[in-house]
Formats: structure tokens, sequence, C-alpha cells
């Protein structure tokens, strides 16, 4: 569905349209961060890796807790290394390095590194409404969810839907975001609930956080 957010760059810097908006409302969509090129190469990527099987069913909570809920979530995921993200990857992990450094100097939020996985949402796949920030820690402060899909038909499912959570907030919310390719959507992660609703093709997406030291 159409949301009422702006999601044209203007002109400034997509960098700095994502500051603003968090600074705003705590939430931003960048429709174009990445290049369509560029969403190809790293699709293009992803696909092979999920070809060779290096893709695994994601799993809930974390450390000794962590445990496959296919109930809650049912996405495949494959974790990336963003000291070495490999040529398809680069220019977008270049560019979060930017974005990072940018909400640092303005938000004074100490983000200090980036975690971030593939995740591919086969047909029908979905994650229940959940926070992205782990109860009891400081870890995951910042949540960056990049597009990978082609042409994304708004009546092919699959959106994102943001919840109003513990602070009110001046968004249009509950809100459904559309997953398509090159739109980059960034939030502050312990204010809004969120899930991902059924679709019904492949939905492709690198999804990761921006992390200060816990
Ligand atoms: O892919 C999305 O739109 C959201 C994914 C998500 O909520 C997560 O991985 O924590
Ligand atoms: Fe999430």
């Amino acid at each position: 569905m159409a949301h009422a957010l702006s999601t044209d760059n203007g002109s400034s810097s997509k960098f700095d349209r994502i500051v603003a908006d968090l600074h705003e409302t705590g939430f931003s969509i960048c429709d174009g961060f990445v290049s369509p090129l560029q969403v190809s190469n790293m699709a293009l990527e992803a696909k092979k890796q999920y070809k060779k099987g290096a893709f695994r069913h994601a799993r809930v909570g974390r450390g000794a807790s962590m445990q496959l809920r296919p109930e809650i979530r049912n996405d495949r995921v494959l974790w990336l290394d963003s000291e070495k993200p490999g040529a398809a990857l680069l220019p977008y992990f270049l560019d979060l390095e930017t974005l990072r450094k940018e909400i640092n100097r303005n938000l004074y939020m100490g983000l200090f590194e980036f975690e971030g996985h593939f995740a591919l949402y086969p047909p029908g796949a979905s994650y229940d409404i959940h926070f992205d920030r782990f109860i009891g820690t400081m870890e995951r402060v910042v949540t960056c969810i990049l597009y990978l899909n082609d042409n994304w038909q708004p009546d092919e499912g699959g959106a994102l839907k943001v919840y109003e959570g513990t602070e009110p907030s001046n968004l249009p919310l509950p809100m459904e975001v559309i997953p398509q390719g090159g739109r980059l959507v960034t939030f502050i992660s312990e204010l809004f609930p969120h899930e991902v609703l059924p679709a019904r093709r492949d939905r492709l997406s690198l999804t990761g956080w921006f992390r200060i030291r816990s």
C-alpha cells in the first residue's frame, strides 16, 4: 500500500534525509538508496549463495536461548561478514559506513558496527510481530532493511507492517511498506514493533543492525 511518508531524496543527500527522518520520527524510507544495477548484482549474489545451500533456517532469540521457531519466522538467512563483504556488496557496505558515521555525528548515537544477513522468504513465509532489540540488551539500536526484489507488485503481498510501540508516534501507524528493490528502511530498533506478511513470490532482502557496545 501507499504510505504517507515522503520517500524522494530532494536536494539533500540520501544520508542527510535518513538522519533527519530518524531525528524527527525514528523511521525512514529511502527509495533508490541503491541503484537498480547494484540491486541486481546483490540479488544475483544472494541467489548464487542460496543455490549453493549457504542459507539456514532463521532462528529467534539469542545465545543459549536461540531456537528454531518456524511458527514465528520461517525465512532463510545467510549472515554476512561486514569486514569482507565481497565485490557485489562492497558499495552498499561503504554506504552503510557513511550512514553510520552521519548518524553518530548528528545524533550522537555511538553506533560502532553493523551486523547483517541476507534473508529469503519463500512464498507463504512470514515473520510474526516482534521488536528487533532483544529485551535486556543495548546492542541493536538502528535497523536497516534493504530490499532486493525486482519489480515488486503491491498485490504480491510481503509487506513490512509497522506498528506503534510504547512511545506515541506521529507516523500513520500501522503502516505497510512494500519490499521494492533499492528501497532502504531505517528505524530506531526499540521504537517499532513490526512483522513481515506472507508473499506470493520469493522475497529477498539484506537486513541488519547498527549496534552499540554492550
Ligand atoms: O524484511 C523485513 O521487512 C523485516 C525483517 C525483520 O523484521 C527482521 O529480520 O528482524
Ligand atoms: Fe525485525
